[in-house]
């Protein structure tokens, strides 16, 4: 399999890094930011190259992993060269329909993935334009599939997914720091915080899938009557954490639909 990236940055080490612990691919990069291309290279041994389109007639799948003002950029310089060639982008909020305007009809596969690809366990939503033949979308599932836990859904569901699991790792760490902030507020050493709270939600989100436990099940187990959980679960309830959090993540959910 021939993988060429557009864009050396973090999704791009993220995807390369979860590639090469399963697969054996061929993989070519391209960075406007030549260190970056140099960098990649040398980590995930993939052949550097000169140009956008040099990316294009080295592969068959072609994964675009710039930032969304950049991507329409890249299109233009690579329109002329895909035939029948994958496109791949990873934009936030960049709809097919978008990615069109400029290459025409071509194939096209949207992917919102997570930095947790990079230890197969992300989270991602995936959809194809019309042009991708079943084998091809059955070549791509699988290479997904290498990374983590994927959603094959239709596009309409997309900026929930960026939302949810594209985002949901910097949520994720705003939670963990939060609870290791408390730790260090009760004199334990940062890096002692990081790693006990570190294992608290490992711990936790083992314990909860082992066992088939719901997040009520988990409450009613550890909340004496009287003691000391439930004095911090009626606070987060008075301060509407809960509702702070869902409302973060429609925040970003709007952000995902007005990207540009
Ligand atoms: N960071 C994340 O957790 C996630 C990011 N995404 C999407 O992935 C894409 C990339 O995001 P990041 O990796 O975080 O960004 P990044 O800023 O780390 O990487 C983007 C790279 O693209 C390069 N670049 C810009 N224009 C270029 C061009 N014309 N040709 C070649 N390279 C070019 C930049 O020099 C940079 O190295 C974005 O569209 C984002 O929406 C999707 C899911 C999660
Ligand atoms: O923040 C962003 O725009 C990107 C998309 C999902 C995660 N990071």
């Amino acid at each position: 399999m021939k993988i060429g990236i557009i864009g050396c940055g973090n999704m791009a080490s993220s995807i390369a890094h979860s590639i090469k612990q399963s697969l054996e691919p061929q993989l070519f990069c391209y960075d406007i930011d030549l260190d970056k291309a140099h960098m990649f290279s040398r980590v995930y041994g993939a052949t550097k190259v000169d140009s956008e389109m040099e990316i294009v007639n080295n592969s068959n799948i072609i994964i675009i992993a710039v930032k969304p003002k950049d991507i329409f950029d890249v299109l233009e310089k690579i329109k002329d060269g895909i035939s029948e060639k994958i496109i791949v982008s990873i934009a936030a909020g960049i709809s097919i329909s978008k990615i069109k305007e400029v290459v025409g009809g071509k194939k096209i596969v949207r992917v919102m993935p997570n930095i947790n690809i990079s230890v197969q366990k992300g989270v991602m939503g995936i959809c194809f334009s019309e042009e991708v033949t079943a084998d091809e979308k059955e070549k791509i599932l699988n290479l997904f599939k290498s990374m983590g836990e994927v959603i094959a859904t239709d596009e309409k569901h997309m900026d929930a997914i960026t939302a949810l699991f594209g985002s949901g790792p910097a949520f994720v760490a705003h939670f963990i720091e939060s609870c290791a902030d408390a730790a260090v507020k009760l004199g334990f050493s940062r890096q002692e915080s990081l790693n006990l709270i570190l294992t608290l939600f490992e711990g936790t989100v083992v314990n909860m899938k082992n066992n088939m436990l719901t997040t009520q099940q988990v409450k009613d187990m550890v909340t004496s009557p009287g003691g000391t959980t439930i004095e911090g679960l009626v606070e987060f309830e008075r301060r509407a954490v809960k509702g702070a959090i869902i409302d973060g993540i429609l925040k970003a959910y709007e952000r995902a639909k007005n990207i540009l």
